[in-house]
């Protein structure tokens, strides 16, 4: 996916200028800075479902799309939108249909998409896909309607139908925030494996900054609906060079443990900006860390950047 010269805005204010930024295949490129830079309207203006009002200019290209996704007509944008590109939102209630069973929305989404051939083997598909989400006793849950699940199997079921056309792009925006701690380190793994069996490129909003450290290789900064800085995460965390990165950095709640497994922060302080040694891997300050640690399987083999525990940034600290 490649985005050029992004603007968003209404008649009479901009809200996103000039961004530009490209994601390959199988990689995992993080968006993150504060509340109202402009996130989450990047990843609406990418799917064209900018709110009422609210209208994108530059150019977005998909490999394969064919055309430009700025400017679209409805009828191409939704040929892409749940196929070529998907999404899933902080909210998995308000993605799903209330009166739908589970099993039926996975479905749908292949059917819509002429991925399946009939009713039944989508059915049969579907079924398949929630199992792969973890969810216990799949039939059943396929079943369900959304009220009847909780808040982290209705987010597996969302990101089922995300993955249920193999997409080429994943964006998820705020993914895990509203799921509590250990569902939401199963739920980074989940989408860890489902980007990487279909090498897919993942676009991943969050305001953590471990969480980014820990699912995504490169790291792109918001600020005021402009990028930044971007680069490669071990970069931007240890040499910052905006100061709007130093000052996210600084009122993080972030550790660095050094390639020997020496704890680089003082205990009650947070760590400065700048100051991490080459080679760190980045994770939320936690105080009771081996009881606390939270395993994300699939990240434990991803090279000597790997981040074998993550800490939740709402764990009392
Ligand atoms: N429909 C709209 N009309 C006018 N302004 C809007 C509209 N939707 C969003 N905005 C503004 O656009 C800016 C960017 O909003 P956006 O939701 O992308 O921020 P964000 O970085 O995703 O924030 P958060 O982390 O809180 O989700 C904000 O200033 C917001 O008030």
């Amino acid at each position: 996916m490649s985005v050029r010269g992004l603007d968003v805005g209404t008649d009479n204010l901009d809200l996103i200028r000039d961004v530009s930024f490209s994601v390959a295949a199988g990689e995992r490129v993080g968006l993150i800075g504060e509340s109202g830079s402009g996130k989450s309207l990047t990843a609406l203006a990418l799917l064209g479902l900018l709110p009422e009002g609210v209208r994108a200019g530059g150019s977005v290209r998909l490999a394969g799309a064919g055309f430009d996704l700025v400017g679209a007509s409805e009828r191409q944008m939704s040929k892409v939108r749940g196929n070529r590109m998907a999404m899933v939102f902080q909210e998995p209630m308000t993605a799903l249909n209330p009166v739908m069973q589970v099993g039926d929305q996975v479905a749908e989404v292949m059917l819509l998409h002429g991925r399946q051939p009939d009713r039944r083997t989508a059915r049969r598909t579907a079924v398949e896909m929630l199992a792969k989400v973890r969810l216990p006793d799949p039939q059943r849950a396929a079943r369900a309607y959304p009220h009847q699940l909780s808040g982290g199997q209705r987010q597996r079921v969302v990101l089922a139908i995300a993955l249920a056309n193999d997409p080429a792009v994943l964006l998820c925006d705020e993914p895990t925030t509203a799921l509590d701690v250990t569902v939401q380190a199963h739920m980074l793994d989940l989408i860890l494996t489902g980007v990487t069996e279909r090498d897919a490129a993942l676009l991943f909003i969050t305001h953590d900054l471990a969480v980014v450290a820990t699912v995504c290789q490169r790291v792109m900064v918001m600020y005021g609906g402009r990028i930044v800085e971007s680069g490669p995460i071990d970069e931007v965390f240890t040499r910052p060079r905006h100061p709007y990165t130093r000052g996210l950095l600084d009122a993080s709640d972030m550790e660095a443990v050094d390639a020997r497994g020496r704890l680089h922060t003082i205990p009650g302080t947070v760590p400065a900006a700048g100051r991490f040694p080459d080679g760190c891997v980045f994770r939320n300050r936690c105080a009771h860390a081996t009881q606390q640690c939270v395993h994300v399987p699939s990240l434990e083999s991803q090279g000597p950047r790997a981040h074998a525990c993550w800490h939740p940034v709402e764990d009392p600290a």
